[in-house]
């Protein structure tokens, strides 16, 4: 039997008032505003599939609005760019928007609903979350900070001091050992850790997945029950192998931190101190592979955000040598010249608070936070909001208001500051609104996120210049601003500077205590 183009005609028809009827909105209040939609499709193909943050804070100066909505296929999406918005909401009705989307490759295909992160609201991400907090506590902090001291002291400053041009492996290292010293207790080495260039490896696929709209699987869900030979279907093999390389690497770390925990090796660490909590347990077995599963998704959570920020301080530096002086004249009158700066001089560094502030204000590590996902159906200021809506709360819109902050492209630390060099306390704190998000889902990092960041700032600065590199010619080589990345993480274009030590600064004496050690 053939279909004649009338039948054709009537089925097209029909698929469509079906869609429509099913993804209509139900409730008597409109949607937020938002962008002309094509059938079927909705905005899918109007959204780009990276740097949203900035689509999305055009898209809403275009509406006129700070709250709108999107559609992609089937997805309702609400984009927030203000503040007290993302509070009424993620915050103030945390009950609602705490769930996290389900997307077809993450958990589908790869099938990571173990990373927390990543896992609906619900029983099994409240003891995920309960046991990374209980760890990550002011309790623990000041261990971590010990810990922090001594990769910045004998990983970062002797190896910036030795191949100083290779400053961006350098700060992959410190962050990537760091975090994974801290969950797992092991040693790392001083330069080119090999554990860390695998996890980076590995999570480095997975992350590429966790963005939004880069597979078109995630766009057609359909498409997950094709199989991996059809023509089109890569996004399957993709799918298996990186879930392979992430069961691997995640039973591989810590399986060798269970072996040191025996032989005595391990230091102290998330996965030691877990299994020690709950030793003797009548749930220990389930609470030690929750415990294993945290751990694999810490390093992603903790190494790159703390990266990108690290990274664009650098770059910051390099193109603001005022406020490298600047802060380089306060580093020397409060830490002085015989010692290296330390966590009880930060509340004698207005400054240096402000640059990192202003670090976090200028490039949020993550512009639209992870994506929250409603629970439940809510109106909002008038506003229908469907539930099973992906909610993007765009911190790079927030922290880039040019009535809060005028002038919001320029990098300016004294936004931060009172006329007398004391912080103000009367602006919107980018340490503790929007930059870490919002809610129930709020950064649990945080703290240790930021005494990291003022360690490594202020420690680079008690040394070393940034300035530009020269060409043959011995013309300063110019570092334009440039952000990018094809995931959720807003990082630098890779670019080169140099760095030297102070003049009038004896560094090599500052670091003797330090230098020689090849693993931390
Ligand atoms: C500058 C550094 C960092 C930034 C800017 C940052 C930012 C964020 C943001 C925006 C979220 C999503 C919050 C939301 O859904 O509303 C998040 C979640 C998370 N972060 Fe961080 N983070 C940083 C460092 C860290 C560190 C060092 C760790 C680990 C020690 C960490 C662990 C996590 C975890 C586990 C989540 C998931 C929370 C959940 O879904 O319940 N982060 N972070």
């Amino acid at each position: 039997m053939s279909l004649s183009l009338r039948d054709a005609l009537i089925i097209t028809v029909c698929v469509v008032v079906h869609l429509a009827y099913r993804y209509r909105n139900k409730s008597k209040y409109p949607l937020p505003p938002g962008m002309p939609k094509w059938p079927i499709v909705g905005n899918a193909f109007q959204i780009p599939a990276s740097q949203q943050h900035l689509f999305f804070k055009d898209l809403g100066e275009q509406l006129g609005s700070k709250i709108f909505y999107l559609k992609a296929f089937s997805q309702d999406m609400i984009v927030i760019n203000d503040v007290k918005i993302a509070q009424d909401l993620l915050d103030k009705r945390s009950s609602l928007y705490s769930s996290r989307a389900r997307t077809p490759m993450l958990n589908d295909l790869i099938g990571i609903n173990y990373f927390f992160p990543f896992m609906q609201y619900g029983d099994e991400w409240r003891s995920h979350r309960r046991i990374f907090q209980q760890y990550f506590s002011p309790k623990n902090m000041k261990k971590e900070e010990e810990r922090t001291v001594d990769f910045i002291r004998k990983g970062l400053l002797p190896n910036l001091y030795e191949t100083p041009e290779k400053f961006l492996e350098h700060l992959l290292n410190v962050v990537g050992g760091l975090i994974t010293a801290t969950t797992y207790g092991v040693q790392i080495h001083r330069v080119n850790d090999p554990l860390v260039e695998y996890q980076e490896h590995v999570y480095g696929a997975g992350e590429k997945a966790a963005t939004p709209g880069q597979f078109l699987v995630d766009v057609i869900p359909q498409l997950k029950y094709v199989p991996g030979w059809f023509p089109g279907a890569g996004f399957q093999n993709v799918a298996r192998e990186i879930k392979e390389m992430t069961e691997e690497v995640m039973d591989k770390t810590y399986d060798m931190t269970l072996k040191g925990i025996d032989d005595g090796s391990t230091s102290d660490c998330f996965v030691s101190w877990s299994l020690e909590n709950n030793s003797g347990q009548a749930n220990y077995d389930s609470q030690a592979l929750r415990t294993k599963q945290i751990a694999a998704a810490i390093y992603k959570a903790g190494s790159d955000t703390r990266l990108a920020s690290s990274t664009t301080f650098v770059m910051a530096m390099l193109l603001h040598p005022d406020v490298q002086h600047k802060a380089q004249a306060e580093l020397d009158s409060v830490v002085g010249h015989d010692r290296l700066p330390d966590f009880s001089d930060r509340s004698h560094l207005p400054y240096i608070n402000a640059i990192l502030k202003e670090v976090l204000r200028y490039n949020p590590p993550l512009p639209f936070g992870l994506p929250h996902l409603t629970s439940g159906e809510d109106v909002y200021d008038g506003y229908y909001i469907p539930k099973g809506a992906m909610v993007f709360a765009n911190s790079y819109a927030m922290l880039q208001d040019e009535e809060t902050f005028p002038n919001p492209r320029s990098f300016k630390p004294e936004r931060f500051m009172n006329a007398d060099g004391t912080l103000r306390t009367d602006i919107l704190d980018p340490e503790s609104v929007a930059t870490f998000g919002f809610g129930r889902r709020i950064c649990p990092g945080a703290q240790l996120a930021l005494s990291t960041l003022y360690l490594m700032f202020s420690s680079i600065l008690a040394l070393y210049d940034i300035m530009p590199e020269q060409d043959s010619a011995g013309k300063p080589i110019h570092v334009s601003p440039e952000f990018g990345g094809h995931s959720i993480i807003s990082q630098p274009i890779p670019f080169r500077c140099k760095i030297t030590p102070r003049k009038g600064k004896n560094v090599e004496g500052l670091l003797k205590d330090y230098l020689g050690h090849e693993v931390i």
